[in-house]
C-alpha cells in the first residue's frame, strides 16, 4: 500500500479525504515514505511529518503551516494540498519537521467563513469561554491548540514559526500582505522572516497594536513562534482560484521545507512596506453605524477628519494624517472586529533586502 492510500483511506489526496471526513473525529493514522519520512494523520485535516534524522535542517527549525482557518479561502488549500501530493509522490523531500493544518473542514464543505462562530476569534484560550460551550469550532480550536502545543514541545530548541495562510473578502490595494501579532517587546519580524514574505511575494506587512485570539497570536504569544497570518488574495470557491497568483508562497514554502537556501531578492520583491494599526473598530452593538461602504477594497485611504464610525457615544473620526481601512465587514457579533484602521509605519520600520 503507498502512503497516500495508507493515511487517505484511497479516497485519493489530503483535500479529497478531509473533505469526505470533514465531521468525522479520526483516529490517529501512521506511515512511512519510502525516504524515511514520518507522516502522522493526527485527525481530520492535520498532518505532522517528521524527515528521518540525519536530514541536516540548515536552519533549525520547526514550521507551522495552517490554511482553511475560514473554510471558504480555498486557495491556500489547494497550495497545501498540492505540496502534499508532491511530498507523497516523492518529487522533494522533506528536511525539517513539519505540522500541516487544514482549519474548519466542514466549512470547507460548505463554502463559508465559518459554521457557528468564527473559528479565528477563539485561539489563545478563547474558545474556553461558556458561551461557546459544545460548538465543534470551539472543539477545533482546542485541538488544534493542543496540537501545535505538542509539536512545538516535540521540537524544543528548534526555530519555531507560523503561516496562517488566509484571502480576504474584499479585493485589496495591496494584493498579499501579512499580519505580524503583537508580542510584548517585539516590534518588527527579524530580516530572515521579512525576506521570506518577499519570497513568498507578500510585500506589505502589518504590525497588530494589541493582543488578540486569533490562531497566528496564541502560536506567537503562548509557543513562542515568529507568526504571521497571510492575506494571499481573495475568496473564492474551489476551483474558481488563478492559482498562477498563489506561485510565490507555494515556491517560498516548497524550498523552505526542502531547506533549500533562499533566492536572491530582486524587484519588484525586495522590499517591504510596513503599516501600524491605529485603530480595531469594534462592533458596539445595537446603535453602532459604520460609514465605510460594504464594498470598499483593502487599503482605501480615508482623509483627515472623515467620520468612520459612531453609536450614541463615541464618534471616531480620522486623525491628523490620513487612515486606511483593511478588513471593512460590519457582518459581525457585538464585539468582534468590523475593521482595523492603519497607517504606514515610520519609514525606517520598511525592511529591505
Ligand atoms: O477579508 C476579511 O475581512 C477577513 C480576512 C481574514 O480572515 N483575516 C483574518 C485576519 C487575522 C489577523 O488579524 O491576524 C481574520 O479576520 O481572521
Ligand atoms: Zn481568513
Amino acid at each position: 500500500m503507498n502512503a497516500s492510500n495508507h493515511l487517505f483511506d484511497f479516497h485519493g489526496d489530503w483535500l479529497t479525504h478531509t473533505l469526505a471526513n470533514a465531521d468525522s473525529e479520526l483516529p490517529e493514522t501512521k506511515t512511512e515514505l519510502p525516504d524515511g519520512t514520518r507522516i502522522s494523520r493526527k485527525g481530520t485535516g492535520v498532518l505532522w511529518l517528521t524527515p528521518p534524522a540525519e536530514r541536516a535542517n540548515p536552519n533549525q527549525e520547526a514550521l507551522i503551516v495552517s490554511a482553511g482557518i475560514h473554510g471558504n479561502e480555498t486557495a491556500p488549500i489547494e497550495v497545501l494540498n498540492a505540496l502534499v501530493s508532491e511530498l507523497l509522490a516523492g518529487e522533494w523531500e522533506l528536511d525539517c519537521p513539519l505540522l500541516l493544518i487544514l482549519g474548519n473542514p466542514p466549512a470547507m464543505v460548505a463554502g463559508e467563513r465559518f459554521m457557528d462562530v468564527n473559528l479565528n476569534r477563539l485561539f489563545n484560550g478563547a474558545h474556553r469561554e461558556s458561551h461557546y460551550d459544545g460548538l465543534p469550532e470551539a472543539r477545533r480550536a482546542r485541538f488544534l491548540e493542543e496540537m501545535c502545543r505538542q509539536f512545538a514541545m516535540a521540537h524544543h530548541g528548534l526555530a519555531l514559526s507560523h503561516y496562517d495562510l488566509h484571502t480576504a473578502i474584499r479585493p485589496s490595494k495591496r494584493e498579499r500582505f501579512a499580519l505580524y501579532p503583537y508580542s510584548e517587546g517585539r516590534s518588527v519580524p527579524p530580516a530572515d522572516q521579512c525576506a521570506f514574505l518577499l519570497e513568498a511575494e507578500v510585500e506589505t506587512l502589518l504590525l497588530q497594536h494589541k493582543e488578540s485570539t486569533v490562531f497566528s497570536a496564541f502560536s506567537a504569544s503562548f509557543l513562542g513562534a515568529e507568526s504571521f497570518t497571510i492575506e494571499l488574495g481573495k475568496v473564492r470557491p474551489f476551483g474558481h482560484n488563478d492559482l498562477r497568483r498563489f506561485r510565490g508562497i507555494e515556491q517560498a514554502l516548497r524550498r523552505r521545507f526542502g531547506g533549500l537556501p533562499a533566492p536572491e531578492a530582486g524587484p519588484p520583491f525586495d522590499h517591504l512596506t510596513v503599516f501600524e494599526v491605529v485603530h480595531e473598530i469594534l462592533n458596539t452593538g445595537p446603535s453602532f453605524q459604520f460609514h465605510v461602504p460594504d464594498d470598499v477594497a483593502n487599503f482605501t485611504e480615508y482623509q483627515p477628519g472623515t467620520v468612520i464610525w459612531e453609536d450614541g457615544q463615541t464618534r471616531y473620526q480620522v486623525g491628523t494624517a490620513p487612515e486606511a481601512i483593511v478588513f471593512p465587514n460590519p457582518a459581525v457579533p457585538v464585539g468582534q472586529r468590523v475593521g482595523l484602521l492603519v497607517r504606514p509605519a515610520a519609514p525606517g520600520y520598511n525592511w529591505k533586502s
